[in-house]
C-alpha cells in the first residue's frame, strides 16, 4: 500500500515535472496551445447543448430564422474545433521541438563541460544521454520529452472536459453523472496499466534503439568502404532484423496477452453505456425528461466517457518521461554544465614550458581492473623534445590523457612546475597544452576552421598560412579553389574531401598554430602515420626543429621519427623501463634496441 502511496506520489511530481518543462517553449506558444486545448476542451460540451438546442427549437416548430440560427451554431461548432485542431496541431509540433531543443541543449552542455572522459566513456551516461538526446520511436510515433510534455497538457485538457460534461450531465442526473465519471476513470486506469507495460519492454531494449544507428551511421556514411568491399550489406540486414526481433517480439506478446484480458474492461464500458441511454430513456418515458434534453444529456454522458479510452497522449507521456528522468538524473549528478569551480590558474602564465612531472602514478580505465600506468614516475624538462615508445596498448596514449587532465591517476600525482594537476585551474592549463592524437578530429568546417580551432582568439590569416606551411600543407592549400575557405566536410557542404596524409597535415598545423598561440608543451601521437615517405623524412626538420621555448612529446611506432628526440622513454608493463637519446638506448641494447633494429633491417631489406 505504502509502495503504491509512494509510486503516486511519484507519478504526481513526474507530471507537474511535465507541466513545467512546457515553459521551455516560450509563453507565447504554449500560451497558444493552452488556449486551443482549453477551446477543444470545452467543444464537446457546448455540442450537446447546441445539439440539443437545435432539437429543441426544431420540435417547437419555431421559426426557420430560430431553426437556422441553432444550426448554425451546431456546424460553427464542429467547424471551430476542427479549425482548432489543425492549428494545435502545428503549435504542439512547434512545442514539442522547442522543449526538446532545449533539454538536448543542457545535456550537451553537460557533456561538452564535463573536465573528463571517464563519466563520458561510461556505459550510464551514454544511455541516459542518448534517452533525452534520440528521443525515439515508440510503436511507430516519434516520442521525446517534448511530445511528453505537450502530452500531459493535453491529458489535463481530457479531463477537464470529462468534467465539463459531467457537470451538465449532473444538472440533471447527478447520479449517472457521477457514476459514469467514476466508472470511466476506472477503466482508464486499467488499460493504463495494462498498456503502458509495453513502454517498459521497449525501454529495456537499449541495443534495440540503436538497430536505426547501424542503417544511417554505419552502412551508409561510417563504413560504406568496407560494407561494399567486403559485401556486409546481408549482415547489416540481419543485424537490424534480429535487433527489431529482439525488441518487438516481446511487445507483440504483450500486445495478445493484454487483449485476451480486456473482459473487465469491455464488461465495464458495455455497462457504462447501456446506463448512459437507458437511465434519459426511462425520464423521457416517465415524462421527466423532454427528447431535446435526452439528446444533450446522452451527448454529455458520451462526452464522460470518452476519458475511458487511453489516448496516443498516455503513451507519449509513458515513454517521453524517461527521457525527462534521464535528464534530471544527468543534471543532478554532473550539475547543469556550467564550467566548474576554477582550481588556480596554471602557474607562471610566463612564455616558457613547465617541468612537468608524473610520480608514481598509477590509471586503471574505470570499468576495468588491470592497471594501464602502474608507477610511472618521469619528468619532462622544459623545452626538451621526450619520444614516448612501447608496444601497442603499453599506454602511451593514456599517458598523454592524463597530462591533459581528462582522467585522473588512482594514485600519485602529476605535477607541473611543483604544483599538483588536480589543483590547477583546468582550462587554463590546457591552453597550454598543443595536443595531436592519433585519432585526431576531421572537423566538418572550413579549412582556416579546422587550423584555428585549436586557438580561435589567435586571428590572422598570416599565422593559419604559417602553421600550415611547416605542416607542410602548402601545396594542399594552393590545389583548394576556395583557398583557407574551402570546407572540408564532403558529405554535408559538398565540400573538398582530403586523403588520410592531407587530414594529418591539417591536424598538425592545428597544433602548431596552438603553439604560435602560446602552447608550451606539444604532444604529437603519431603525426607521421599517414604521411608519405618524403614527409617522414623531413619530418624532424621540418617540425620538431622549428618549434622553439616548447617541451615536445613524441609518440611514433616509427623509430625513425623519434630517433633525434634529445630523450627516449621505452614504457613497458606501466612504467619506464628504459630512458636515454638514441645512442644510449641502442648501446644499452634493450627492447629498443633490437626494435630499433628489426625496423632498419626491414627497411634495408625493402629498400634493395
Ligand atoms: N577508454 C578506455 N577504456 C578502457 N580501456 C582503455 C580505454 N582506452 C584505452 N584502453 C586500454 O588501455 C590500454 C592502453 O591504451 P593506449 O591507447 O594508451 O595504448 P597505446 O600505447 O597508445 O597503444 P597503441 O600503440 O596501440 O596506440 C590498452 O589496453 C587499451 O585497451
Amino acid at each position: 500500500m505504502r509502495r503504491r502511496l509512494t509510486d503516486a506520489g511519484r507519478t504526481t511530481a513526474a507530471r507537474i515535472r511535465l507541466l513545467r518543462l512546457l515553459s521551455r517553449a516560450g509563453l507565447a506558444a504554449t500560451g497558444t496551445l493552452v488556449t486551443l486545448q482549453l477551446v477543444r476542451a470545452v467543444v464537446p460540451t457546448a455540442q450537446a447543448l447546441s445539439v440539443g438546442h437545435l432539437v429543441a427549437v426544431f420540435g417547437a416548430g419555431h421559426s426557420d430564422r430560430r431553426v437556422l440560427v441553432a444550426a448554425a451554431l451546431v456546424a460553427g461548432l464542429f467547424l471551430i474545433d476542427h479549425a482548432v485542431w489543425l492549428v494545435l496541431t502545428a503549435v504542439r509540433t512547434l512545442v514539442v521541438k522547442r522543449v526538446d531543443g532545449r533539454l538536448r541543449a543542457e545535456v550537451r552542455a553537460i557533456a561538452v563541460n564535463l573536465p573528463g572522459l571517464d563519466h563520458l566513456e561510461g556505459r550510464s551516461f551514454q544511455d541516459r544521454a542518448s534517452r533525452v538526446v534520440d528521443g525515439g520511436m515508440g510503436l511507430g510515433r516519434d516520442r521525446s520529452a517534448g511530445s511528453a510534455a505537450a502530452g500531459q497538457l493535453e491529458l489535463v485538457f481530457r479531463m477537464l472536459s470529462a468534467f465539463a460534461a459531467a457537470a451538465l450531465l449532473a444538472t440533471f442526473l447527478p447520479t449517472l453523472a457521477f457514476g459514469l465519471l467514476l466508472v470511466s476513470l476506472l477503466i482508464r486506469a486499467m488499460l493504463r496499466r495494462q498498456w503502458m507495460r509495453i513502454i517498459d519492454l521497449l525501454d529495456a531494449d537499449t541495443a534495440g534503439q540503436r538497430k536505426e544507428y547501424y542503417l544511417s551511421e554505419q552502412a551508409v556514411i561510417g563504413a560504406a568502404k568496407d560494407v561494399r568491399l567486403f559485401g556486409l550489406s546481408g549482415w547489416f540486414g540481419g543485424r537490424v532484423r534480429a535487433t527489431a526481433t529482439r525488441t518487438y517480439a516481446p511487445v507483440y506478446r504483450e500486445m495478445l496477452a493484454v487483449l485476451r484480458r480486456q473482459w473487465w474492461t469491455a464488461l465495464l464500458a458495455v455497462g457504462s453505456a447501456t446506463a448512459a441511454l437507458t437511465v434519459p430513456a426511462v425520464a423521457v418515458l416517465s415524462g421527466s425528461l423532454d427528447p431535446a434534453q435526452l439528446i444533450t444529456f446522452v451527448l454529455a454522458a458520451w462526452g464522460v466517457m470518452s476519458i475511458s479510452s487511453v489516448g496516443m497522449e498516455a503513451y507519449d507521456i509513458e515513454y517521453g518521461l524517461r527521457g525527462v528522468e534521464a535528464a534530471d538524473e544527468l543534471t543532478a549528478e554532473y550539475g547543469t554544465g556550467a564550467a566548474g569551480a576554477a582550481g588556480r590558474e596554471a602557474p607562471s602564465p610566463t612564455p616558457t614550458p613547465p617541468t612537468v612531472r608524473f610520480e608514481d602514478v598509477v590509471f586503471t580505465y574505470p570499468g576495468t581492473s588491470a592497471p594501464v600506468l602502474d608507477g610511472l614516475t618521469v619528468t619532462l624538462r622544459p623545452g626538451e623534445t621526450v619520444a614516448v615508445v612501447g608496444e601497442n596498448g603499453v599506454g602511451k596514449t593514456t599517458f598523454v590523457k592524463l597530462l591533459g587532465g581528462l582522467y585522473r591517476p588512482d594514485s600519485g600525482r602529476i605535477t607541473v612546475d611543483g604544483v599538483d594537476l588536480a589543483a590547477l585551474d583546468l582550462p587554463a592549463w590546457r591552453r597550454r597544452l598543443a595536443v595531436l592524437f592519433g585519432d585526431f578530429v576531421r572537423y566538418p568546417a572550413s579549412l582556416r576552421e579546422n587550423v584555428t580551432f585549436a586557438a580561435p582568439h589567435l586571428a590572422g590569416d598570416d599565422a593559419v598560412r604559417d602553421a600550415l606551411d611547416r605542416a607542410g600543407g602548402t601545396r594542399l592549400l594552393a590545389e583548394l579553389a576556395d583557398g583557407l575557405d574551402t570546407s572540408l566536410w564532403s558529405e554535408g557542404t559538398d565540400g573538398t574531401g582530403l586523403s588520410g596524409g592531407q587530414w594529418q597535415r591539417v591536424a598538425l598545423a592545428r597544433v602548431l598554430f596552438a603553439v604560435a598561440a602560446g602552447g608550451r608543451v606539444l604532444v604529437l601521437d603519431e603525426p607521421t602515420a599517414h604521411l608519405d615517405v618524403r614527409a617522414e623524412a623531413e619530418f624532424h626538420q621540418r617540425v620538431v626543429s622549428r618549434v622553439h621555448n616548447t617541451t615536445t612529446v613524441l609518440i611514433s611506432h616509427r623509430l625513425s621519427t623519434v630517433r633525434p628526440a634529445d630523450r627516449i622513454i621505452l614504457l613497458r608493463a606501466g612504467r619506464v623501463a628504459e630512458d636515454g637519446s638514441h645512442d644510449e638506448l641502442m648501446a644499452l641494447g634493450g627492447d629498443y634496441a633490437r626494435f630499433f633494429t628489426v625496423q632498419a633491417e626491414a627497411f634495408t631489406v625493402e629498400a634493395r
